[in-house]
């Protein structure tokens, strides 16, 4: 039988991977004019849209609602225990999905002027890139190809049906009794999510829940999970697992004891590998370690300087927003040849569990490592805030952490905090001092006051000294 030739094509920019970062790479380099060619092996979007951000979203908005509705009579509005109907729940989410999809679509990319080829693509040499139908050969070469759940090796793991996020939110009813596996960031919007839907749920965590935040405002999520009814093992390993009659059994230990759990469903969240598999990066002189392929913080190959490497599988964390940042570095430095690098700017990182939790740049406890005593920390709580205090949701607080009048990092963990800590994002990627922070009007009343409550206490002794006090007397003097 006669195959056809591949078509062979000579062109600016290979992107491989049409999720957060390929998308926007492969967007700005068509708008300025490249050609460009965009692989996909899978579905257009990627992660983020499919499986990811997007669905994790929509599924805690409609947790969000059951909640709100058992809340309620603490407002005065009395209603019966929230019903949910899974159907519906999942209709939602893949509504919240299919409004999105155009913006990521391989028509809108075709329309940019994108050549968008659905196939698997791998390297053939340090400049060409090929799939089943076309052999590309080209300038510079991206692989944006993210990151697919890492499964730890449990004995018994690989031979039972267990959920990952790729199938969780598509299960055929909902789970009576969850049992998770990791208290990372999608364990836990996940645990949430779930229990306020009306499925028991069991976390086992074999370190501490929420590790990569702020101690303080970690421990106030995982105890807002715990009062909604969420079991959260922490420094649990799971030892083995088995399933029979659709009945999960999953045995874990402490440093005490052993014991086994069991449940209706099996999700597992214990972290993400960055996807290399079947990209030939060998022939593409593409080195790699056992982390991933080695990056610099340009995001260029070590070994093979066309190559650029974006996103979860540059191994410099999972965000979309990174993704979307690195993106912008490689428009920055390949095309208009600035200096931007992976680490120019601080990275925000949320969870959005109620309350929420978000980080930026260094916790207190990474900044004292990395400065010792020559850092403050200033907070204030939003038991302080009056927004806060009129919707009954007062848990959590903001930390700003200071060093040399500068900020190095913040936390804040509450309602909104996602939202909240944009402000103090802003203030610290465009090289703003504290005082900057105190130095706006902010509307009242907001729960973004916090910021500038908790900028403002770090200059309390300044203002409100004797030496400020004796300058006041003084300056009376003046008619
Ligand atoms: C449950 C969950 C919730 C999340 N929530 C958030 C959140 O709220 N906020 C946030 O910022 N981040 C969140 N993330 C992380 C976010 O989804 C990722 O950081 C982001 O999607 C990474 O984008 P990417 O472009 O690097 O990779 P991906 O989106 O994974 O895209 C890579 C694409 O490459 C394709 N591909 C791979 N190999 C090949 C090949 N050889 N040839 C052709 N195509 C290939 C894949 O099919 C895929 O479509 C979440 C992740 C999960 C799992
Ligand atoms: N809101 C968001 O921005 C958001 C939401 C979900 C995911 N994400 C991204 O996706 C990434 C992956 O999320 P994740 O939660 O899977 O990973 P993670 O690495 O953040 O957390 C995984 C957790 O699993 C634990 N673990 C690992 N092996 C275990 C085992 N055998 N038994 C028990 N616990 C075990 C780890 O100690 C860790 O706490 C995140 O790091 C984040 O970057 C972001």
């Amino acid at each position: 039988m006669k195959t056809d030739a591949p078509t062979q094509m000579k062109v600016d920019l290979v992107v491989i991977g049409a999720g957060s970062a390929g998308l926007s790479a492969a967007a700005g380099a068509a708008m300025l004019g490249l050609d460009v060619v965009l692989f996909e092996k899978g579905e257009m979007g990627g992660d983020c849209l499919n499986s990811g951000c997007v669905p994790s979203k929509a599924l805690l908005s409609a947790a969000k609602y059951a909640a709100a509705a058992r809340e309620s009579s603490t407002y005065g509005i009395t209603t019966v225990e929230p019903v949910t109907h899974w159907p519906s729940v999942q209709q939602h989410i893949r509504k919240a999905i299919d409004t999105i999809a155009p913006v990521d679509s391989q028509e809108r990319f075709e329309g940019l002027g994108v050549t968008v080829i659905r196939e698997h693509a791998h390297f053939t040499n340090p400049n060409t890139v090929a799939s089943k139908s076309v052999v590309v050969q080209a300038r510079r070469i991206i692989i944006a190809t993210g990151s697919v759940p890492a499964i730890p090796p449990i004995p018994g793991l690989d031979t039972v049906d267990y959920l990952t996020n790729e199938t969780v939110f598509w299960t055929k009813s909902l789970p009576e009794h969850l049992l998770i596996l990791g208290a990372g960031p999608i364990g836990m919007e996940m645990a949430q999510a779930f229990a306020r839907l009306g499925s028991a749920v069991t976390v086992i965590e074999m370190d501490k829940a929420l590790a990569r935040s702020d101690r303080d405002h970690a421990e106030i999520a995982v105890a807002a999970l715990r009062k909604e009814g969420v079991t959260i093992l922490e420094k649990h390993k799971a030892v083995s697992v088995s399933q029979a009659d659709g009945v999960f059994s999953l045995e874990v230990e402490d440093e005490s004891a052993r014991k086994t759990l069991t449940g209706s469903h099996l999700l597992v969240a214990t972290g993400r590998k960055p996807v290399t598999d079947g990209l030939a990066l060998q022939a593409g002189n593409v080195e790699t370690d056992r982390q991933g392929i080695l990056v610099t913080d340009k995001l260029r190959s070590v070994s093979n300087k066309r190559v650029w490497v974006l996103g979860d599988v540059a191994g410099k964390g999972q965000f979309t927003h990174l993704a979307g940042w690195h993106a912008s570095v490689f428009v920055r430095r390949a095309l208009f040849k600035q200096g931007s690098k992976s680490s120019s700017l601080p990275l925000p990182a949320v969870t959005y569990t109620s309350p929420e939790v978000a980080q930026l740049a260094l916790t207190e406890a990474e900044a004292r490592a990395e400065y010792g005593d020559s850092i403050e920390v200033s907070r204030f709580s939003f038991h302080e805030n009056d927004r806060a205090i009129a919707e009954g949701k007062t848990e959590g607080e903001c930390k700003l952490i200071i060093r040399k009048g500068k900020l190095v990092g913040a936390s804040i963990v509450g309602e909104g905090a996602g939202d909240i800590i944009q402000l103090v994002t802003y203030a610290m990627s465009n090289g703003m001092k504290v005082q900057s922070l105190t130095n706006f009007i902010s509307p009242y009343p907001t729960r973004t006051e916090v910021v500038k409550r908790a900028a403002s206490a770090h200059f309390t002794d300044t203002v409100f000294g004797k030496p400020a006090r004796t300058l006041v007397s003084l300056l009376q003097r003046i008619p």
